[in-house]
């Protein structure tokens, strides 16, 4: 931000922001209000009962400064009066209970004051509860594409960060309610009075709201426009210093790049900020004096009024205390106004997240999903198929054409970065094609319903994921319904080998591996691949893919695996990706991709026969062995 930018600059003119985006008008920020109604119908209904009593409190705390007030000038009255009466004919009395009356009210407030605090507190826990379960659900539901999006990251980051900062943000405008309540009962006193005052009241009170919305609205752009840089020093925090990443970081001596970086993008932030507060601070003084110059104008007025004997000593102690009371209200109001709307501009980021749709859904209407097919009939047949993945330049597929039958174990082959993964998404519908189809027996995948499709496929992927999980569990989430199923998961265990991991653990099922909790334990990444592998097992799909699940395996447990697969999956269709020749023959048939290309299919007879790519890759290999 230019040095040079003054804060009145801005309220006129577009300027740049920390992210190259114009700066927000006045206009856009009060538009960012229109988000508030909805923000406020889900606080609602986050629990009906606290939100009524919530404002039930503030309403009638709302009444009671005037009261006081009120009372106050009563007493002080009452005591002049008093003073002046000869000492025989003093009465007490009634000072005394108007006194009582004023504590009374004085305790109800603070206890109206902390059964407020106790309805926000809950209210907010609940509301914060909510919305970070209202995310995972929203998450879940969108498109594997959209998490490959860093907009999106974005996005997704900046509601995350305010599950939490939007309850302070429901108290504020709680307040602001309230405190609008007050300041009516109080104007109606002052306005009685001289309905000046009030003008004077808005003079002191107007340039301090302008400068803390202006500058709310900078801190906003900052922050904002740097999210990604954000995101970036979250991702230095956590590789410095974490149990995944600590073993690499110490062998390469990584701490200090990692260091050097974040020193350097946290100073940047760190200067565009002080410059913001610093300069805050300045103006906020600045106001702060043009308040309380208003202030000192409207009590030497009613000062002067009390000594010409207009006002009484009662009124004047009223009518100062709800002047002071009144702007110390309005500040308030207005300075809360200015953070509500910056908080509106944070919802924005907010609702435009739930707003994101995903592509791959359900057919709305019930009667054009297709039934799957129980049992698959024909298989999957590729039609020209080519997928581009988001942003990307090449096409990780293209012009791919090929059947895979019912009941047919295929083997993909190809070398990194060949396309075989891309094609096992496509399968899964994790992404959908960008040119061509894939129909299931006869009908385009797009045709069934992507829950029911996943349902019927059990996929174990080359990073599939270390669940911080009991060992039980981690078999147990291949099908999660069946978590309370112990024999069902125990016969996955013997299936996928795991069954002699898990007797060595020394709490067996009920063990927590990985490291990240207390006596958890880690395993091998062998290991590690018979547990996921067991997830399978787990499943009742009809297809199962297995992506590179053997590459961590020793040589005899490889073999082993494989003679089971081919037994447990007798009868079903099955997808193998493998970089060794040992396991990929076991296939009934073979395809080889190049560069996102068909290349070649056929078993592995007849592909060695054709003397072809497969030929010639299975050789270079089995000279390695020799
Ligand atoms: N999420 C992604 N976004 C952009 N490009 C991607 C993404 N995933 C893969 N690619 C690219 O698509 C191409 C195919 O990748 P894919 O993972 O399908 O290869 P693969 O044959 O499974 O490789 P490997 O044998 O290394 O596992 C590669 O060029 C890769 O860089």
């Amino acid at each position: 931000m230019a040095r040079s930018d003054s804060f009145f600059s801005t309220i006129s003119a577009k300027k740049p922001r920390p992210d190259g985006k114009p700066a927000l008008t006045v206009r856009e920020r009060f538009s960012a209000l229109k988000n508030l109604p909805a923000f406020l119908r889900l606080i609602w209904q986050t629990s009906p009962a606290l939100a009524l009593g919530n404002m039930a409190l503030r309403l009638l705390r709302a009444a009671l400064p005037v009261a006081m007030l009120y009372v106050g000038q009563l007493i002080l009255d009452s005591v002049v009066q008093l003073s002046r009466q000869p000492a025989e004919a003093r009465q007490l009395t009634p000072v005394l209970t108007l006194v009582a009356l004023e504590f009374g009210l004085a305790v109800f407030s603070d206890v109206l004051g902390r059964g407020v605090a106790l309805l926000d507190s809950l209210l907010g826990d609940l509301f914060a509860n909510q919305s970070s379960i209202r995310l995972m659900q929203h998450a879940a539901e969108l498109d594997l594409d959209q998490f490959e999006d860093s907009a999106f990251y974005d996005k997704l980051e900046r509601a995350r960060r305010q599950t939490l900062s939007r309850t302070v943000l429901m108290s504020q405008v709680l307040s602001q309610a309230q405190d609008f309540i007050t300041m009516g009962f109080l104007a109606v006193g002052l306005t009685a009075f001289n309905p000046w005052l009030l003008l004077l009241l808005l003079v002191a009170v107007v340039p301090a709201f302008l400068g803390e919305s202006h500058f709310n609205e900078r801190s906003y752009s900052l922050v904002h426009g740097w999210t990604p840089e954000r995101r970036e020093l979250d991702y230095l925090r956590q590789t410095g210093a974490s149990d995944e990443t600590a073993k690499e970081v110490k062998i390469f001596g990584l701490s200090g790049f990692l260091i050097d970086r974040f020193r350097t993008l946290s100073d940047d932030f760190y200067l565009k900020n002080k410059d913001l507060v610093i300069r805050r601070a300045g103006w906020g003084a600045f106001f702060a004096a043009v308040g309380a110059a208003g202030y000192y104008a409207a009590y030497v007025y009613i000062i002067s009024e009390t000594v010409r004997g207009r006002v009484s000593i009662g009124q004047l102690t009223f009518l100062a205390g709800s002047f002071a009371r009144m702007r110390g209200l309005l500040e308030g109001i207005l300075s809360r106004f200015s953070a509500v709307a910056e908080g509106a501009l944070y919802l924005q980021d907010f609702f435009d997240f739930f707003r994101l749709k995903p592509r791959i859904i359900r057919a709305d209407d019930a009667r054009t999903v297709r039934p799957f097919p129980r049992p698959i009939q024909q298989g999957f047949q590729f039609e020209n198929v080519g997928f581009k993945y988001r942003n990307a330049e090449k096409w990780a597929l293209r012009n791919l054409s090929f059947q895979l039958q019912a009941g047919e174990k295929l083997a993909l082959v190809g070398e990194n970065g060949a396309g075989k993964t891309t094609l096992v998404k496509l399968l899964a519908r994790l992404y959908d094609p960008t040119e061509g189809r894939i129909l299931l027996d006869g009908h385009d995948l797009r045709e069934y319903d992507p829950a029911e499709l996943r349902q019927e496929i059990g996929v174990i992927f080359q990073d599939f994921v270390r669940f911080q999980l009991p060992a039980g569990q981690n078999l147990a989430v291949g099908r999660i319904e069946e978590q309370g199923n112990q024999p069902r998961i125990e016969q996955a265990a013997r299936q996928s080998l795991a069954d002699s991991v898990i007797a060595k653990l020394p709490g067996g099922y009920e063990q927590m591996i990985g490291r990240r909790f207390n006596g958890g334990v880690d395993l091998s990444g062998g290991e590690w691949q018979k547990i996921a592998l067991g997830r399978a097992y787990m499943r009742d799909a009809q297809l199962l893919i297995l992506d590179e699940p053997t590459a961590a395996l020793d040589a005899r447990a490889e073999y082993e695996v494989f003679q089971r697969f081919k037994e447990l999956t007798q009868g079903k269709t099955a997808v193998l990706i493998s970089h060794r020749f040992s396991t990929v023959r076991m296939a009934d048939r073979i395809l080889v991709i190049e560069n996102g290309q068909f290349q070649e299919i056929g078993s592995h007879e007849e592909l060695l026969a054709k003397g072809g790519r497969y030929a010639e890759l299975f050789r270079l290999q089995a000279a390695g062995y020799q």
